[in-house]
């Protein structure tokens, strides 16, 4: 009997103290909620399109919700939003593929997208919108993909928690990674930028795609920077890339030695194009053509670049719809991972290719090709070429894409140009006026 009464009272204390435990575990739960939706960062963070979330766990969210602050981008999640992004990922053709586009509303990024999207696969695009330029432009190229039916999700690919949803709600057979920290000499001005994309988000997608399953394959932008000081041209895939000079080309060589990585240890299928200085409508206004024609028309001075001795400065510059050619070839041609949650299965495909077009231009020409479209003379202003990063020279061999997804480049400088001053003024309207 007495046994029995112990137990009931240790079965009452036990009972009550547990009751009292779950009661503040509650009480603990409400105050982080509240604290949680009433802080005035996480309101402001929040714009007129946020939509209600449905998080996978406490921790992540409050992760994520400090990148989107940091990045000042509205939320995710909801069952409107989910169905939005399966919509935009369904595949409408046999065969398709289904692709998960990164910087879809950066240059490159909607001009693949929406090729994609043409020929029936399934896209969905994810873009952090930062104001490393106009943002006005990239929201202008969100709106060209709405209407091309590509949904552009609102976040970054650091943001953990966003990809793993996404990647619950889609089964991706492609990643076209374009999202980057791009532009050579800002680098100076903003290298934790460069990290932060190039680098920890390029491992955060890695480390999501490692763990998918199915595993996607993974297409990705490198650049011609990596070549940095190689004297060698044109440059082959088989030239060193060990002397980069700029914070921007050592991220993105670090880029191509994580890839190499992530094949080798995970069977992640990785391909990275190294693209030269691409071009062409809704272009980056933070590349000379684009300021130049902008300046141009305004009046002001064009800063023009020459080496040592008046040692010409050249880029093998290459229009937007080539790249895109190149994009879609090496999509085409990429294998499938071999791997499968988070285990490599055998060995995966892993290549890096040179998409140029093959005939450098001198900067100074760029700028008599484009006084003649503008039919404005402009004012130049010839400065050494600073040490910031730039290289004297670029100029791509091809040969190699050329060999496996047939690349051909068919776009000489006048004419991408003609087409991206018809843009130009039509985007910007009465362009001697506008301040963009
Ligand atoms: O192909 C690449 O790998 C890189 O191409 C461009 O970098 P860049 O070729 O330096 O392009 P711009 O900044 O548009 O410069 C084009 C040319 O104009 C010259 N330039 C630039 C700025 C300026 O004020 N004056 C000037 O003469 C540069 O030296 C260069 O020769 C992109 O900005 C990079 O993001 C990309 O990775």
């Amino acid at each position: 009997m007495v046994h029995n009464n112990n137990n009931r009272f240790r079965f009452f204390f036990h009972y009550s103290s547990l009751a009292k435990l779950t009661f503040w575990s509650f009480v603990f739960l409400a105050l982080i909620l509240v604290f949680f939706f009433k802080s005035p960062s996480s309101s402001s963070s929040s714009s007129s399109r946020v939509m209600t979330s449905s998080r996978p766990s406490m921790t992540s969210s409050l992760a994520s919700d400090l990148y989107r602050r940091s990045l000042k981008t509205s939320s995710w999640g909801g069952p409107t939003w989910e169905k939005r992004v399966k919509s935009s990922a369904r595949i409408r053709t046999r065969n398709g593929f289904c692709v998960l586009v990164t910087g879809a509303s950066g240059f490159v990024g909607t001009h693949v997208s929406v090729a994609l999207k043409r020929r029936g696969d399934g896209v969905l695009g994810l873009d952090n919108f930062n104001d490393y330029y106009e943002p006005s432009l990239k929201r202008a190229r969100q709106a060209l993909l709405e209407r091309s039916g590509v949904y552009v999700v609102e976040g970054d690919i650091n943001d953990v928690a966003l990809l793993k949803k996404l990647f619950e709600l889609v089964s991706f057979s492609h990643v076209m990674h374009l999202a980057a920290q791009a532009g050579v000499r800002y680098a100076m001005q903003n290298p934790s930028s460069y990290i932060h994309s190039n680098i920890a988000g390029f491992v955060s997608l890695l480390e999501i795609c490692k763990n998918a399953n199915p595993q996607p394959a993974i297409v990705w932008a490198s650049s011609s920077s990596v070549y940095g000081l190689n004297t060698k041209v044109p440059f082959s895939e088989k030239d060193r890339t060990d002397q980069p000079a700029s914070l921007y080309a050592a991220t993105k060589k670090a880029g191509e030695e994580i890839a190499h990585t992530y094949n080798h240890i995970y069977g992640l299928s990785l391909t990275g194009l190294r693209f030269f200085t691409v071009y062409g409508p809704w272009g980056r206004p933070d590349m000379a053509y684009f300021f130049f024609t902008k300046d141009i028309l305004k009046g002001k001075p064009i800063p023009i670049f020459e080496g040592a001795n008046h040692g010409t400065v050249a880029r093998d510059f290459t229009y937007i719809d080539d790249i895109v050619k190149g994009c879609l070839g090496a999509l085409d041609t990429a294998e499938k991972s071999t791997g499968s949650g988070g285990k490599k299965r055998g060995p995966a495909q892993l290549r890096v290719f040179n998409l140029g077009n093959t005939s450098p231009v001198p900067v100074s020409d760029l700028v008599s090709i484009l006084e003649r479209l503008l039919k404005v003379k402009a004012k130049r202003m010839v400065m050494k070429l600073p040490r910031n990063g730039d290289v004297q020279f670029t100029h791509a061999n091809i040969s190699l894409a050329k060999r496996e997804f047939g690349y051909k480049p068919t776009t000489d400088l006048q004419t991408g140009l003609k087409k991206f001053v018809r843009w130009y003024v039509s985007y910007y309207g009465s362009s001697k006026k506008s301040d963009q």
